[in-house]
């Protein structure tokens, strides 16, 4: 039976057969090489004289072409993927353009722009006295031109792949643009970088046709291994089979190492590899003084913010407050967070932080920390390292910034994970360690996009109370992005609810849940919401019905009226006695919260309906869904909040 499932499906012959003709027709040129290898000569014609010669001059151009084009191409596909500039499309096309071109054609544009009659040739000869043509450093020219495209286009590829929240998040964290390419961009990209660097040293250490047409064909000056075997072909094709079977040898020695990891992304690596020592020798630049030990430098910043663009609005606030951002999916959280940090182009803010206006330094200067939604920690350093990155940033000397970081995630109670890598963590743990990354940085702002979300009930509960905690002592002001209400109300002083991008409500959560300023809010907070219009004793509802309350507003005004879900009765039969608001209605979902379910009861002459009982109640209530029930709310339990 397995057999059965697990056979492969047959390809249609159509397709196979074109396709197995390609393979002959790729590999009968290399069976032609290997079956007129004369191999017992082998050896004596890879070691002779001219031979050695070549080899060795090959490696050197072959090396040093790698060396400019990693020089200059690296920079290149950096820009070509991070910079948005006029005649990209343009400069692009010109990368390519020699591998298309015919290496002859290269060659003699190469001799027009270098040569001794080119553009630039009498003056490299004037002033440097360099000769490129008939030179070792016109072959190196030669494979450059024609090898360096394929270092740019792989890493472009890589870096194009690379989510920009990782750069983003190690700006927040005080590193310069310099040093986040060293320590978080070419780490990241390492993959695409060495399969890009290993098919351009490949290429040129093949390079045949630029090379003979601009630098020639002289023995010991410009006669590489390739220019050999086009040589020995002509009197001794013995020993041509024998220098192109060495040639071939490493093209697929090349190729099968990299098996297809120029087209793979830059995901989470376990290895750091050869550039985890980078983060130590990058730069550093200064953001002022900070004194180590407490977070937040132990100083006050009230936040002062003033947001135009998609999020138009003014925010200000005392040292120490923490405001949960609200709103519907669209509503501006993100950009204002973004904004903040001053790295969209689609909102400003004028952003002041105790006696510091930021609004005009960029994202590593402000010490605006932020942890984004999907934590971004850095794959390439363990929990530790990336805890103490901010600090590092900040030229905190080494060894108190490993103390102070292993000390915030002890505090966060991931401190025993503190060497693994990201990779080995989970969801939730990885959270934890982002936000012990943002608190270690000492920031004066701090901004968490949904830190909780992928945490379980259990741990978020424990997060949320060391979060508090630490907000508590801390300086700054911090917004949380959340869509959890429990969070909103348990973790903010204040909740600032968005809406197309402007303040719809910004009050303490007591306030927002008494009176929340749209039926979103109101639902959000688990509240029941309608909408309607004041009549004499109570609410005309918007979407059909009555509503009678204790204090009513004036005829003809807009009002929401809240309606807690524990206010709410469900009953089997028509109640009797005082309450003025019965409907009859039907079970659509019973839900749990915590100790308690949440009935949803549909009706045909009130909006949907949620009831909070216990689960007793429910029992004796004999509750399922479908079931055919009554609901009551007293008119003294409904609040009408004016639109
Ligand atoms: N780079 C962008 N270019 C154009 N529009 C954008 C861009 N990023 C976001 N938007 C739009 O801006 C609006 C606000 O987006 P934002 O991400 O700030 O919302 P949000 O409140 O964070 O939403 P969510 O709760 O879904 O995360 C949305 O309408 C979104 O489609």
């Amino acid at each position: 039976m397995s057999r059965l499932r697990t056979r492969r499906a047959r390809p249609p012959v159509a397709l196979a057969l074109p396709a197995l003709l390609a393979v002959a027709f790729l590999l009968m040129p290399l069976v032609g090489i290997l079956t007129r290898t004369h191999w017992r000569d082998l050896g004596a014609h890879l070691t002779s004289p001219g031979v050695v010669e070549a080899l060795r001059l090959s490696l050197v151009v072959s090396l040093w072409a790698l060396g400019f084009s990693l020089l200059l191409g690296v920079p290149l596909a950096w820009l070509l993927a991070r910079v948005e500039f006029k005649g990209k499309a343009l400069v692009r096309s010109l990368v390519l353009l020699p591998m298309v071109l015919p290496p002859t054609v290269g060659g003699v544009a190469l001799l027009l722009g270098f040569g001794r009659r080119g553009l630039l040739g009498p003056w490299l000869e004037g002033t440097f006295g360099i000769t490129l043509p008939f030179h070792t450093s016109g072959a190196v020219i030669a494979a450059t031109f024609v090898a360096m495209p394929f270092l740019v286009i792989s890493l472009e590829g890589a870096l194009g792949g690379l989510r920009p929240s990782y750069e983003e998040t190690a700006a927040s964290l005080g590193s310069t643009p310099l040093r986040v390419f060293f320590t978080v961009t070419l780490p990241m990209v390492a993959p695409g970088l060495i399969a890009g660097a290993a098919l351009t040293w490949a290429r040129a250490l093949g390079e045949f046709g630029a090379t003979i047409t601009f630098a020639g064909n002289l023995p010991g000056t410009t006669q590489t291994l390739p220019l050999q075997v086009y040589l020995l072909l002509q009197d001794q094709p013995e020993a041509a089979t024998s220098v192109s079977l060495l040639l071939l040898v490493i093209a697929m020695a090349v190729l099968i190492a990299l098996r297809g990891r120029w087209t793979g992304t830059p995901a989470a690596r376990k290895d750091p590899g050869a550039f985890a020592v980078a983060e130590e020798a990058a730069g550093t630049e200064p953001v002022g003084p900070v004194p180590p030990g407490s977070p937040a430098d132990g100083g006050h910043w009230p936040l002062h913010a003033t947001v135009t663009g998609f999020n138009e609005l003014t925010l200000d606030a005392e040292p120490g407050t923490t405001i949960a951002v609200v709103g519907e999916n669209g509503a501006g959280k993100t950009t204002l967070l973004r904004a903040l940090l001053g790295l969209t182009p689609r909102a400003h803010a004028e952003l002041r932080l105790g006696d510091a206006d930021v609004t005009g330094l960029p994202p590593h200067r402000r010490q605006v920390a932020w942890v984004p939604q999907d934590g971004a920690l850095f794959p390439h350093l363990s929990a530790l390292a990336n805890t103490s990155y901010g600090l590092r940033a900040r030229r905190v000397p080494r060894a108190v910034a490993r103390a102070e970081a292993q000390a915030w995630l002890d505090r966060l109670g991931v401190g025993h994970l503190a060497h693994r890598k990201p990779a080995q963590l989970s969801g939730g743990q990885a959270q934890r360690v982002a936000l012990a990354r943002a608190l270690a940085a000492r920031p004066r702002l701090l901004l968490l996009d949904e830190p909780l979300a992928a945490l379980d009930q259990t741990t978020r509960a424990h997060v949320r109370h060391t979060l508090r905690t630490h907000l508590a002592g801390f300086g700054g002001v911090c917004l949380i992005v959340t869509h959890d209400p429990v969070e909103a109300v348990s973790l903010a002083d204040r909740v600032l609810v968005l809406s197309d991008g402007r303040t719809l409500q910004d009050a303490p959560p007591s306030e927002v849940t008494r009176h929340p300023r749209s039926p979103w809010v109101a639902r959000m907070l688990g509240r029941n919401a309608w909408p309607g219009t004041a009549s004499a004793d109570g609410l005309e509802l918007a979407a059909g019905g009555r509503l009678v309350v204790a204090e009513a507003l004036p005829a003809g005004a807009q009002a929401l009226a809240i309606i807690g879900p524990e206010a709410v009765s469900v009953h089997r039969d028509r109640p009797s006695g005082s309450p003025r608001n019965v409907w009859p209605g039907t079970v659509r979902e019973i839900t749990s919260v915590g100790s308690r379910l949440r009935v949803l009861v549909g009706s045909e002459q009130a909006p949907d309906l949620v009831a909070e009982i216990t689960p007793e109640a429910a029992a004796e209530l004999g509750l399922v869904d479908g079931a055919a029930v009554w609901t009551s709310v007293k008119a003294t339990e409904v609040t009408l909040v004016r639109l």
